[in-house]
């Protein structure tokens, strides 16, 4: 059973309580003072470096990759004022509506 399953929520109310501290001491208040466009860019390098470390990296450096995308995701939608939350229920939503398709196509 994984032991992880509170890593992300976790990160997320870590991710709010350093987005006011001094960015001389922390990396996210840092990248907050930065501002929105910066974050973003972030997460598009970051996704940048999965996308390469699949292709042609090892699965170690892949998950390096993947949790660096995690963590500047994180930080994007902290700063947007979205909850990981409220992602993890579109992607419940997703699943309830999983196989729909399939099955809309085989009634026609
Ligand atoms: N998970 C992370 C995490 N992953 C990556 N990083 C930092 O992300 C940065 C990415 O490096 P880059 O070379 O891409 O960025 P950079 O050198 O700042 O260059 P720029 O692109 O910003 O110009 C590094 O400084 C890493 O330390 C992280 N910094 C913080 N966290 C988590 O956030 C928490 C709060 O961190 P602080 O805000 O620093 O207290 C920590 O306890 C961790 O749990």
């Amino acid at each position: 059973m994984s032991t992880h399953t509170d890593t992300l929520a976790r990160l997320e109310r870590t991710i709010a309580a350093r987005r006011g501290a001094s960015p001389d001491s922390s990396y996210v208040a840092k990248l907050n003072a930065k501002g929105l466009p910066k974050m973003a860019q972030k997460v598009g390098e970051e996704a940048t470096e999965t996308v390469i470390a699949a292709v042609s990296g090892s699965n170690e450096e892949l998950v390096g990759e993947s949790a660096d995308l995690l963590f500047h995701l994180m930080v994007l939608l902290g700063a947007k004022g979205v909850s990981f939350d409220h992602v993890l229920a579109e992607l419940d939503r997703r699943e309830g509506l999983s196989g729909l398709d399939e099955k809309a196509s085989r009634s026609e």
